[in-house]
């Protein structure tokens, strides 16, 4: 993974910060329900799962982790195309070219606790919501990729598969958090994008798929410019973009 010279960071300099910018006590709370969607079989849409704060804590902890060694970094294939992307690896390292390694002259983060609860919680009210263990299978997150996208970041359609056979083929599922501004997020049996559904992945949601739907074929096709909620950035004074994260079992 190339290296920015500079380390990117998640936070917008605070000496660049608007002084205007305050949060009153009334606008600290997250008062939008939390509701779900079930998008087919294996795959859940949990609506404003997350808390202000948990945003907010998601936000510093992967800062923190960004910055340091192993932290963001653009991956890239060998023809020398880059991701449209920043990238931090949890647990284990991944790139287009190697797939999973043990990352290079550095050492791959672990995925902090808060991270894993967050997952587990998630995972599990969603087999409630869904009535059945068959149809999501369980799962303890060993690896983890964070992606910040700009207003022009975006990810081709593709599907994840670079877990071990043993997890892909018991339908593990991948859990991914929403963070900052709002994504088009395509996602089908097909790699055609014509033949793609579309959902709108917003701040404070999560997503997950397994069982059936482990497999699906899937992308951000575009980045919402300024749609990440105000008191999301006032609070953790995010940079403009998308952060998402995504866990699996390997
Ligand atoms: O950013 C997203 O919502 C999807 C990320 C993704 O598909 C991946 O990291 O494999
Ligand atoms: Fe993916």
């Amino acid at each position: 993974m190339t290296r920015t010279t500079e380390p990117f960071s998640l936070i917008i300099p605070t000496n660049q910060v608007c002084k205007t910018l305050g949060v009153t006590p009334a606008e600290n709370e997250n008062k939008v329900k939390s509701s779900y969607k079930v998008l087919r079989p294996g795959m859940i849409l949990l609506k404003n799962y997350l808390s202000l704060s948990d945003q907010v804590e998601i936000v510093h902890i992967c800062e923190e982790l960004g910055i340091g060694p192993g932290g963001f970094g653009q991956p890239g294939y060998e023809d020398g195309r880059k991701l449209q992307l920043q990238m931090l690896c949890l647990g284990r390292y991944w790139d287009p070219q190697t797939r999973y390694s043990k990352g290079y002259g550095f050492k791959v983060p672990q995925i902090p606790d808060k991270f894993i609860s967050l997952v587990e919680t998630a995972l599990q009210d969603s087999q409630t919501l869904m009535n059945s263990e068959d149809e999501l299978p369980w799962m303890s997150p060993n690896i983890g990729i964070v992606n910040f996208y700009t207003a022009t970041g975006r990810l081709g359609i593709h599907q994840d598969r670079d877990e071990s056979w043993d997890s892909i083929s018991k339908g593990s599922p991948v859990v991914s958090i929403s963070i900052g501004d709002s994504a088009e997020f395509l996602y089908g049996d097909k790699r055609d994008v014509d033949k793609l559904d579309k959902v709108v992945l917003e701040s404070g949601d999560i997503l997950i798929f397994g069982g059936k739907s482990r497999n699906v074929y899937h992308g951000v096709k575009a980045i919402i410019p300024n749609s990440a909620p105000e008191v999301l950035l006032k609070e953790s004074m995010l940079r403009p973009g998308r952060l998402n994260l995504t866990f699996r079992q390997y």
